[in-house]
Formats: C-alpha cells, structure tokens, sequence
C-alpha cells in the first residue's frame, strides 16, 4: 500500500519503510496526528517535492471517478491567498476568484489561472475550495448569480472552508447537490501562520467520497484532518473551538490588564502562564504585543465576534447554557464598536480599557 505523509518541513511524501512499520497498531499509536499514515491511491507520484497532478493527463473526474486536475479557489483573504499559494507551489492547476480582483494578482504571478466569476471557476475546475468571511457571502458565493452553483455539476466538488454556521452550510451543500455534484464542508482550526504553512487542521464533514478524493490537497494545506459525518458536524465543531478560543482570549485580556494594575509586569504574567497547565501558544503567540497595545491581523476582530455569535446560536438552539461565551461576545460587540473590527481579535482587550487606544 502506497502511504502519503507529511515531513516536518512540510513536504509530503511516501515511505514504505515507514509503510511497514505503520502496519503495527503499537507504533500508529504513537505518531502523531500529523504523522499518521495516509492511504492514498497507487497512481499518486512517488517523488519529491510533491506534484500530484502536473504531470496527469487530463482526465477528468466527471467522466472517470479519478483524481482531479484543476482546482480552483473563490476568496483570497488572509487564510485564502496562502492556502491557494499552497496548491500551486505543490504543482496543482490552479484557478482562482476574488471579489477584489487585485489579490489575484499574486497568485496569478506564481502561475494561477483567473476566472472572472464564481461560475465560471467551477465550471472549469474539477473541485473548487471556497474561503469566505462569513455566512453571508459563503452563500452569495455558492448559490448567488453566477455563483458556484451554476457551474458545478456530476463528477464535480465544492469544498467550503470558511466558518459558517451549519444551517448556512445545509443550504449551500443543497444547492451544489441540486447540480449533481458532491459537497464538503471542511472549515480550518489554524490561523495565518499555520496557514502559509500548510499546517491547518480540516473539520470536514459532507460527502465522504469527495472527502478521499481532496484529501490530498488537504495535506498540501493542512497537517491534520477530521471526517465528522453530516453537514453541519464540522461547522459546529469549527464554531465550539473558536467558542472557546474567544472566551480564553477575553479572561487572559483581564488578566494582562489586572496583572498590570496591580504592579506586576504582564510580560512576566505570559512567561508564567507559559510554563505551567493552562499554557496555550496563543497567548505566548499574542500575549507580548497586547501588552504593548499593538493588534497585528491574522485574525480579525469581527470574524472571532461572528464565530462566538454562531456559536451562541448553536447553543441556543440546543438550549445549552453558554454564559462565559455570552459576556465574551460582549466584550467582541464592545471592541468592534470602537471600530477595532479589522484588528486581531486579541484587541479585544481594549474594550476592558477605561479609554480605548487607537
Ligand atoms: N484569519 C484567520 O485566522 C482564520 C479565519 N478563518 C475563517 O476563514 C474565513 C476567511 O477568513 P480570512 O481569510 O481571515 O478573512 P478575510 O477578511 O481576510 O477575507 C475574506 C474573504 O471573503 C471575501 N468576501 C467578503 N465579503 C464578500 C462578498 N460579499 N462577496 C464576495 N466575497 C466576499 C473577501 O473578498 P475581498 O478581498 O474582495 O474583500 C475575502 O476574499 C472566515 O470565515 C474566517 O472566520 C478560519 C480560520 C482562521
Ligand atoms: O478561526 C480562526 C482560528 C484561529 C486559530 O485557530 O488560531
């Protein structure tokens, strides 16, 4: 069996050596996640750095169930420009939209072929990846005039990586599926850094073929995955990890900012943190540039703000109490009303200032 991993470098490649070692639940169990082995399809290449579809002929999965060709990326924002980046540094045919078509530009530098609307991208690629802001435009995108939708059809996939809720996410796999093609949800846990360096970890859930069929490329993307079932199942897992993240963030805002009322030097505060149980590369990450009020984007106020907002619905509508995520929205609502909805969501600690920085 041929077996795809991923070397810390972030190259992929495979092994039957550790093909056969991986044969042994004892040493699987130890791997991990990111090192566990992958089957994949014989007709994958074998060399490095990995090229898995220049070198194809065109066939397409439309008429032969095979590995797809041409992929094609809508929304090239923070998350979306990289992880395009990715796939055409892999080898992959890529073709890609974005609203502004200005952040094509680069990407088309690098050998990306463009496509001036939505439908036009699907309609020439075998599966499309969607990186939207929000609910909103994730529909718009998929189901709007010339959206996604109106180009896909059998043999063909819409995978959408951005973080909606799960209803939003059933109304577009209901629209792409009304085309006769597959749809897979797969938001990112990761943010700009693990990004560029293809280093995210999929949610997926939808249909499972398509989820074999592009876990390739999520393993250009990503350094781990997740098949979660129905749709839905990944928005909500993607929607309770940013819950979570959201509410951490706030309480470690308060602590900063206590640290320092009370005559403690909040660097100091990261460093403890830190090393002890409730350590999280986020706040090592984050935590010296808050102190110095200083909010580089990677991911951005308003969308942190959405994600707990979708997450409250989700508990709402299971009638789960939330209330430490509740106060936290809050805090975000607070932030974004003193026009801090670009920065990163670690600005929200201004909205626990007696007067807010600019
Ligand atoms: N940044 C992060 O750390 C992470 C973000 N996410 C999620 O990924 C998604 C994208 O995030 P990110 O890349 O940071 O966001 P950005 O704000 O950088 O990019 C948003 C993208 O959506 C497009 N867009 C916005 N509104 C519309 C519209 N009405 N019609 C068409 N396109 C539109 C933008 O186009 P244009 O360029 O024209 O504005 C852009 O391509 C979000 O759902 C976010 O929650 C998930 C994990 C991490
Ligand atoms: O949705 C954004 C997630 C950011 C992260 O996981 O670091």
């Amino acid at each position: 069996m041929s077996l795809l991993l991923k070397a810390s470098n972030g190259h992929l490649f495979l092994s039957s050596s550790i093909a056969s070692m991986a044969t042994c639940s004892s040493f699987c169990a130890q791997l991990p996640i990111h090192f566990r082995p992958i089957p994949i399809a014989s007709s994958f290449p074998t060399n490095q750095p990995f090229k898995p579809f220049s070198a194809q002929a065109s066939i397409s999965p439309a008429n032969d169930g095979g590995s797809p060709n041409t992929i094609g990326f809508l929304g090239l924002g923070i998350m979306g420009s990289p992880m395009a980046q990715n796939l055409i540094k892999s080898g992959c045919d890529v073709t890609v939209w974005n609203r502004t078509k200005s952040k094509c530009d680069p990407l088309i530098s690098l050998g990306a072929k463009y496509k001036p609307s939505p439908e036009e991208v699907t309609a020439a690629c075998d599966v499309t990846f969607a990186m939207l802001a929000d609910p909103e435009c994730a529909v718009e995108v998929a189901c709007g005039k010339h959206g996604a939708a109106s180009g896909m059809g059998p043999g063909k996939g819409y995978v959408d990586v951005s973080t909606v809720d799960g209803g939003t996410s059933k109304l577009i796999c209901g629209h792409i599926k009304a085309s006769g093609a597959s749809f897979l949800e797969a938001p990112v846990s990761g943010s700009k850094k693990p990004a560029e360096d293809g280093q995210l970890i999929f949610l997926t859930a939808g249909d499972k073929s398509l989820y074999e069929t592009v876990a390739p490329f999520l393993d250009i993307m990503g350094k781990s995955r997740f098949y979660l079932g129905e749709v839905g199942n990944g928005a909500a897992m993607k929607l309770i990890v940013n819950m979570i993240m959201g509410s951490m963030m706030a309480t470690f805002s308060e602590g900063l900012l206590l640290s320092e009322k009370v005559g403690l030097d909040p660097n100091v505060l990261v460093e403890v943190v830190s090393e002890g149980a409730i350590s999280a590369p986020m706040y090592s990450l984050k935590g010296p540039s808050m102190v110095k009020s200083l909010y580089p984007t990677a991911f951005p106020l308003k969308h942190q703000q959405k994600d707990m907002r979708l997450a409250l619905g989700l508990a709402e509508s299971v009638s789960q109490p939330t209330p430490i995520a509740a106060a936290a929205n809050e805090l975000y609502k607070v932030a974004k009303s003193h026009g801090l909805s670009d920065s990163d969501f670690s600005a929200v600690i201004e909205a626990l200032k007696g007067k807010v920085q600019s």
